[in-house]
């Protein structure tokens, strides 16, 4: 099995020293909005405030939305989201709608490099996914279980030196996977045939494993991902890229 025919200490050393971005003050802002409003989204759906209250908070809502909604938006960064840092060097996937600290949306599942007793690399996902997350009772929705399994084998075969983008993904659910604990993804890289990367990853709660999946990722170029960017910049906000 070749895993990574182009796999660098360069590449590798250049996607954990990213994880860590700089620790400045713009970035620290982002990410204590991020916190906040998924507080925010986690009390909402699971508020038994009384209807009275609701509507006072929902007005001081609205006022955040309006206050924040002055100030332009929709292209912060440049590239990608998956790539996007929250500016002045901030982190890796700082905005990624899965991993991104700064994104409301992203539970945020957890990322880190890790190795096999083996030595093969592997992608560590940890999350708690909250109340705003829950599909059967007391369980996580399978979108979102599967969501969380594209980003973490997306960062696996990234490692693969010539990264990509999903082709296929497939996920067999095993067994419910709570709410409101820590679960642990593991992904990893299977065979690589030239642009095609193979991949699978599986979620455990604990010992008990709730969730496998299996992807391929294509290889690339990364002028596609450029040609994507340019077309969302020529783009209003909000609106699709013409592919
Ligand atoms: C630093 C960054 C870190 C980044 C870390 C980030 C982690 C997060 C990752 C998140 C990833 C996403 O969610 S990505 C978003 C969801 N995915 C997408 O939107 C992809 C949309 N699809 C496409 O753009 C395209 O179909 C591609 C790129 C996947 C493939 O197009 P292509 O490159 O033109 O491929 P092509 O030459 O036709 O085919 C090459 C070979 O692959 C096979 N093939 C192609 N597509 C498929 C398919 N869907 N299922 C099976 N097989 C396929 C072909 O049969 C062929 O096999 P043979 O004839 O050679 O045998």
């Amino acid at each position: 099995m070749e895993i990574g025919s182009k796999l660098t200490n360069s590449w590798l050393d250049s996607i954990v020293d990213s994880f860590n971005g700089v620790d400045s003050d713009r970035r620290r802002q982002f990410n204590r909005i991020g916190t906040a409003t998924r507080a925010v989204i986690e009390s909402v759906v699971a508020s038994k405030a009384p209807t009275e209250q609701l509507g006072l908070i929902a007005d001081a809502i609205e006022k955040v939305a309006e206050d924040i909604g002055r100030f332009p938006s929709g292209r912060v960064y440049e590239g990608f989201a998956e790539a996007a840092n929250t500016g002045g060097n901030g982190g890796f996937m700082d905005f990624s709608p899965i991993s991104g600290a700064a994104n409301p949306i992203a539970p945020p599942v957890e990322l880190s490099l890790s190795s096999d007793p083996d030595g093969s690399p592997i992608v560590v996902g940890v999350v708690t996914f909250g109340s705003a997350y829950e599909g059967p009772p007391g369980s996580v929705h399978g979108g979102h279980i599967a969501a969380a399994f594209d980003e973490v084998l997306g960062l696996a075969q990234s490692m693969s030196g010539s990264p990509g983008m999903t082709a296929r993904l497939s996920v067999n659910y095993r067994k419910p996977t709570p709410l409101g604990e820590p679960l642990t993804f593991v992904a990893r890289i299977v065979k690589k045939e030239g642009k095609k990367v193979f991949t699978e990853g599986k979620c455990y709660f604990g010992d008990i494993l709730t969730a496998e999946a299996d992807a391929l990722f294509i290889s690339v170029d990364f002028s596609k991902l450029a040609q994507l960017a340019g077309e969302r910049e020529r783009t209003n906000d909000g609106q699709k890229p013409q592919l």
